[in-house]
């Protein structure tokens, strides 16, 4: 294995994704999403759904082939048509920084996708080095049920708190205390979290 897992941050990547079908769509989807800078499909056809997300979302379509020439710029080109041999050629010709995801060959691209479990700020992602989706997917659906049932209004609640405890003046020690006890399912589960929350910041601002 020689892939590293990070996050990354979508708001300045500018996209490209070429082919307009099912493979396409599922990548087309989250860069939606997670609101890339740009978006820009080449495509000769764009599959229903692509054409659905193209009216209500909105994105670029460019309705032309791509040509095995093509220097694409984009920060990220998703190569997703059925064409193998055109996607080796724009492989050829790519820029230098540039991130390059190939939909049939993920493992010679750049990076390939895992699965994804989101829930509000929290992100899980499962992947088998493309070893084989449908275990992913398995794998995805036996995590789904082991997660925290309000992991998202758990998470907002405590990405406030930390901030408010970072601020607070008192030492590391207690201030990491502190983030470990709110964490806690007791402590998050308590319906007066908030006010037992602001007792403790109180308490050790003492
Ligand atoms: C996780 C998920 C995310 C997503 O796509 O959004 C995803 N595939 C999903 C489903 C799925 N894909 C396929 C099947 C049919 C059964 C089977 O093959 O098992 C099913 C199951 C189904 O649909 O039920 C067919 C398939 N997939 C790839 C190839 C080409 C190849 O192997 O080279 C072929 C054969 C193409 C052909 O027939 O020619 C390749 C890739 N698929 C990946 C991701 C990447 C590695 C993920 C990992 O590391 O595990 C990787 C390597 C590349 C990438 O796309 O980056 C999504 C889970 C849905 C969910 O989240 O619920
Ligand atoms: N990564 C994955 O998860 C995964 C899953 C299934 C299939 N695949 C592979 O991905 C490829 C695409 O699969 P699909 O199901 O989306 O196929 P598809 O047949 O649904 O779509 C192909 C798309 O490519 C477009 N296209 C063809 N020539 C083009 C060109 N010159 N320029 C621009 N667009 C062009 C077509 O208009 C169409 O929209 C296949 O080669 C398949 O092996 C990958």
């Amino acid at each position: 294995m020689s892939a590293l897992p990070f996050m990354i941050e979508m708001r300045e990547m500018s996209c490209i994704i070429v082919g307009g079908g099912e493979v396409a769509c599922r990548r087309v989807k989250p860069l939606l999403e997670t609101g890339a800078k740009e978006l820009v499909v080449v495509a000769p056809t764009l599959n229903e759904e692509l054409l659905r997300l193209q009216r209500e979302v909105g994105f670029r379509w460019e309705r032309r082939s791509a040509v095995v020439s093509e220097v694409f710029l984009g920060d990220m080109v998703f190569l997703c048509t059925n064409q193998p041999g055109l996607h080796e050629a724009i492989m050829e010709n790519k820029a230098p920084r540039q991130f390059m995801y190939l939909a049939d060959d993920a493992g010679e691209g750049d990076f390939y996708i895992p699965a994804r479990i989101n829930d509000g700020l929290l992100t899980v992602s499962v992947s088998t080095a493309g070893a084989s989706p449908s275990y992913t997917k398995r794998v995805k659906k036996e995590i789904e049920h082991v997660l925290p049932e309000n992991a998202g209004d758990e998470l907002d609640f405590l990405q406030k708190a930390r901030r408010k405890v970072l601020q607070t003046d008192v030492s590391n020690e207690e201030k990491m205390a502190l983030l470990k006890e709110i964490s806690t399912s007791g402590f998050l589960q308590d319906e007066w979290r908030e006010e037992k929350f602001e007792e403790r910041l109180r308490e050790i601002r003492r």
